[in-house]
């Protein structure tokens, strides 16, 4: 059969995008492994279904390259609140769920999407994690995917853009302390509102050019460990800048914002 699908990306980080509010998705995890592959498929860092909620105007359902359930994404979360809009699902001011939890989106101009996550409440910080005979200081916080934080200047690494994370941020990732694994970001401050960070995905397993949960996980680390106020610029490898935001005395939602859009759609060949 031909499905339709939207290739879109948010600040580099890639996703194939299908409106299965028919159900005609059956086998997602098959689909994800393949269309993702670069070589083999269309390419990209996850998949995103379009599916029916009772509560919401709809529901997102994110997969990772590999196939493995993703939970929440953030850069996912402003690309299907866009393709939503643009498919006359919703309008302006969207709500939606994932995994779960209650998200809500604004369509900010042709190019920005913000995206409200819920504060995030499970954080832990000033970690000691051990890889051999290294210690390394972490911080940890689940922003609807698990973030793992290492601030360079806290684990004596000179040169951020040096690291090679497909070693060390794959140690991490798969470190004991986490039973279901965990996505590894290391950040530098680069002045008193702006961080660069990279990231380490878990279930693309390698660096992705921009990462949204991660960078709201990094922001509110960087607000609890190096005292910096929201709102927070997060650079990431593609170059693109998201912000992260909240309000201090009623942080109910912690913001994201960055561009989404639209690169390709088409129709795959596709059985389940
Ligand atoms: N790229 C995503 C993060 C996905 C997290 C996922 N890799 C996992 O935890 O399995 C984002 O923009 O938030």
């Amino acid at each position: 059969m031909k499905l339709k699908f939207y290739k879109m990306t948010g600040a580099g980080n890639d996703f194939i995008l299908f409106d299965n509010r028919n159900g005609k998705i059956k086998d997602p995890v098959k689909l994800a492994k393949w269309v993702c592959d670069r070589h083999f498929g269309v390419g990209a860092d996850g998949i995103i279904l379009i599916e029916k909620s009772k509560t919401t105007d709809f529901k997102m359902v994110y997969f990772n390259s590999d196939g493995s359930f993703g939970g929440m994404c953030g850069n996912g979360g402003r690309c299907v609140a866009k393709l939503a809009y643009i498919l006359r699902i919703t309008k302006g001011k969207i709500t939606f769920e994932a995994n779960g939890k209650f998200y809500k989106a604004e369509i900010l101009n042709d190019e920005n999407v913000r995206l409200y996550l819920p504060m995030p409440k499970m954080k832990k910080f000033n970690l000691g994690l051990k890889l051999g005979k290294k210690l390394f200081k972490a911080h940890f916080v689940d922003t609807g995917a698990p973030h793992l934080v290492l601030f360079t200047d806290e684990n004596k690494i000179k040169n951020i853009e040096k690291i090679n994370l497909n070693d060390l941020g794959r140690k991490l990732r798969f470190h004991p302390y986490f039973e279901n694994g965990t996505n590894v970001n290391f950040v530098t401050v680069l002045n008193k509102n702006t961080i660069r960070m990279r990231t380490y995905e878990r279930g693309v397993e390698g660096e992705t050019l921009a990462c949204g949960t991660g960078s709201v996980a990094c922001a509110i680390a960087s607000a609890e460990i190096k005292n910096m106020k929201p709102p927070i610029k997060v650079k990431a490898t593609s170059g693109e800048i998201l912000t992260v935001g909240w309000n201090e005395k009623n942080s109910e939602f912690v913001y994201l914002e960055g561009s989404a859009k639209v690169i390709c759609e088409g129709n795959l060949n596709y059985d389940n």
